[in-house]
């Protein structure tokens, strides 16, 4: 692991992002889906359509051995035992106390309540499973993308042991902030996906060459907003892996 490689994954867990937000973007928002009150009686407690369709699909994951690899963590933790698969003996580069850090309730409530209502046009067609699996790859590419801050953080550590080690044992949450920014990095992976979003986001034919994205092409209709794939990663993908990457640090001497 260096912070080569785990940059390498972050650049390529944002093809997953864009393509997975491209998909949520052909269906409405769909509301019924995610009103808890849609699904009367349900489970005993007062779980939406979308939250039920995360639950199942999560146990039939952990029961095929998604979650034996690190790399991803459930929404909906399960003592479900994987008996699809024989186990695969994944070594981890994380720190045991540390490895399970994640900020998944928060990639939840802001996926919900902040991104869908800017992502989706505002209206009904009823297809609620189609579009509720696509917010499920959606919420798992930012899941995985934003609590990789934990291996991100494991490298950083490992590279300067000796002043995270000072500021760690201070908890000094603010310093630990700042010595693992970099905002060059920051600033190419939101360009960078913008970009994505234009390249992969485009309407592609036959005729004419293929379109550019440029700001002097008025005709150009992307199927997400590369502004908003911007917005996104600037607000909250970014930010919250921060968020993982500290709380990381401060678990990483238990
Ligand atoms: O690439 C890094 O160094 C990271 O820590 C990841 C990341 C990101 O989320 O993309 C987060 C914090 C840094 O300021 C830069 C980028």
């Amino acid at each position: 692991l260096s912070l080569d490689t785990v940059r390498e994954f972050l650049t390529r867990e944002e093809d997953t992002v864009v393509f997975g937000l491209i998909e949520r973007a052909k269906y409405p928002r769909n509301t019924p889906a995610y009103d808890p009150g849609y699904l009367a009686g349900g489970h005993g407690h007062n779980a939406s359509f979308a939250e039920m369709f995360v639950r199942e699909s999560e146990a039939v994951h952990a029961k095929a051995g998604r979650y034996q690899s690190l790399q991803e963590i459930p929404f909906f933790p399960f003592r479900v035992p994987f008996t699809l698969a024989p186990p695969y003996n994944f070594t981890t580069e994380l720190y045991s106390a540390a490895a399970f850090v994640n900020v998944n309730d928060a990639i939840w409530s802001t996926y919900f309540n902040q991104l869908l209502p800017l992502l989706a046009k505002n209206s009904d067609d009823g297809n609620y499973a189609a579009t509720v699996a696509s917010d499920l790859v959606c919420l798992q590419a930012l899941s995985r993308r934003i609590n990789y801050g934990r291996y991100v953080a494991e490298v950083k550590f490992i590279g300067d042991q000796q002043n995270y080690t000072t500021l760690i044992r201070n908890k000094d949450t603010d310093a630990l902030m700042k010595l693992l920014t970099s905002e060059a990095q920051e600033d190419v992976v939101k360009r960078r996906v913008q970009k994505k979003a234009m390249v992969f986001g485009q309407n592609v034919t036959l005729d004419g060459p293929v379109e550019t994205g440029n700001s002097n092409s008025s005709q150009t209709s992307f199927k997400v907003d590369p502004s908003l794939v911007y917005e996104l990663y600037d607000k909250w993908v970014i930010p919250l892996t921060k968020q993982v990457e500290v709380e990381y640090l401060l678990h990483r001497l238990d």
